[in-house]
């Protein structure tokens, strides 16, 4: 499947609370499936047909004016095509453009650069980025592909290989994406450090306090979070109310810049597939002691001494470690 992008929303059912008397959809036509470059001038077409514009940062209207604008280009981009957003693809639409040009600054997006969105939507971030000279590939479920499907490495390495990158140059990651797909999002694309140097992403502002502050010792602390910091430096943006989307959600949102680590710099531990199965079978069952749930790997008393060589009690739980203590852990009780 070819992951080209920016086209229609899916059909559906026209709500009496939305715009009524949806127009003809238009302009966009399917883009060609031969070239990551045609998709780029299909993107600025596509911005020039109006389908999906969000003022420029030159624009000289006052804040107030643009934001009206985005609003309202927004709303036309979605009526002039009779479609009505769907929940259950978290189809909430961005109507504050200088968010957009907020979270594409979070990612610190330059001229050259190449960047992966996931679900475009009316293109409005899409717009964002292309002006500021990346080159944008953008998977939209409701057209080409469902991103927690598809394959993102042989996607980017198509696009990485056509272009004159310098060696050390990694593609970033910058998406408003639907809350319901966050995780998976952020399983697959952490440890793809090789590949992208930054993901900035928008998400429930909940997740992202979650992902980001797991205090220690605390019930939101889990294997998610050990996941994270094996493999990225994350950190909490800015909130972003609710009311900037439409339609708007019951909760707010937040960005979080989750800066990824090269496999040099991981933890070093003999297999992390190995580590992340010890990870989750410490957090498996609630109040459990490490050296009841991990005795499928080496017997209690092994698990006693490890902790104790660690600076633990041989009484701890889970959530008494940070990363580095489970990396040690793992280290003194896995065998090779
Ligand atoms: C929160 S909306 C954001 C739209 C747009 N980027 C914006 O900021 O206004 C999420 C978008 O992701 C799309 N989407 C939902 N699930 C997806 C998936 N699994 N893969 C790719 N896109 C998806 C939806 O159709 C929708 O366009």
């Amino acid at each position: 499947m070819h992951p080209l992008v920016l086209h229609s929303l899916p059909p559906a059912p026209i709500d009496s609370s939305f715009p009524p008397t949806p127009k003809p959809y238009s302009t966009l036509s399917p883009l060609p499936h031969n070239s990551f470059a045609t998709t780029i001038r299909e993107l600025k077409t596509a911005k020039l047909h109006g389908f999906a514009a969000s003022a420029s940062p030159s624009n000289p209207k006052t804040k107030t004016q643009k934001q009206d604008d985005d609003y309202h280009t927004t709303l036309k981009a979605l009526n002039s095509k009779g479609r009505f957003p769907r929940r259950s693809l978290g189809q909430h639409y961005m109507l504050n453009g200088s968010i957009n040009e907020q979270l594409v600054g979070a990612a610190d997006v330059k001229e050259g650069d190449v960047v992966l969105e996931i679900g475009p939507g009316t293109g409005s971030l899409t717009n964002v980025l292309v002006n500021v000279g990346a080159a944008v590939l953008a998977i939209e479920k409701v057209l080409q592909e469902d991103f927690t499907r598809c394959h993102i490495r042989s996607h980017m390495s198509l696009i990485m290989e056509g272009r004159s990158f310098v060696e050390s140059q990694r593609a970033k990651v910058v998406a408003n994406i639907p809350f319901n797909i966050s995780t998976d999002v952020v399983k697959q694309l952490l440890p793809m450090g090789d590949m992208f140097s930054e993901v900035v992403l928008l998400l429930q502002e909940e997740a992202a306090l979650r992902l980001v502050d797991p205090s220690l010792r605390s019930s939101e602390y889990r294997p998610i979070n050990i996941f994270v910091n094996f493999y990225s430096d994350p950190e909490y943006k800015f909130k972003v109310p609710r009311t900037n989307f439409f339609p708007q959600p019951k909760v707010d949102a937040a960005v979080v810049a989750f800066r990824l680590k090269q496999a040099l710099d991981y933890p070093r531990v003999s297999s992390t597939k190995s580590f992340f199965s010890m990870v989750n079978s410490a957090f498996n069952g609630k109040r459990k002691m490490l050296r009841k749930t991990l005795q499928h790997i080496c017997p209690p008393t092994e698990i006693e001494a490890a902790l104790s060589e660690v600076g633990f009690q041989t009484t701890s739980r889970p959530e008494e470690l940070a990363l580095e203590d489970f990396v040690k852990l793992h280290n003194l009780i896995s065998k090779p």
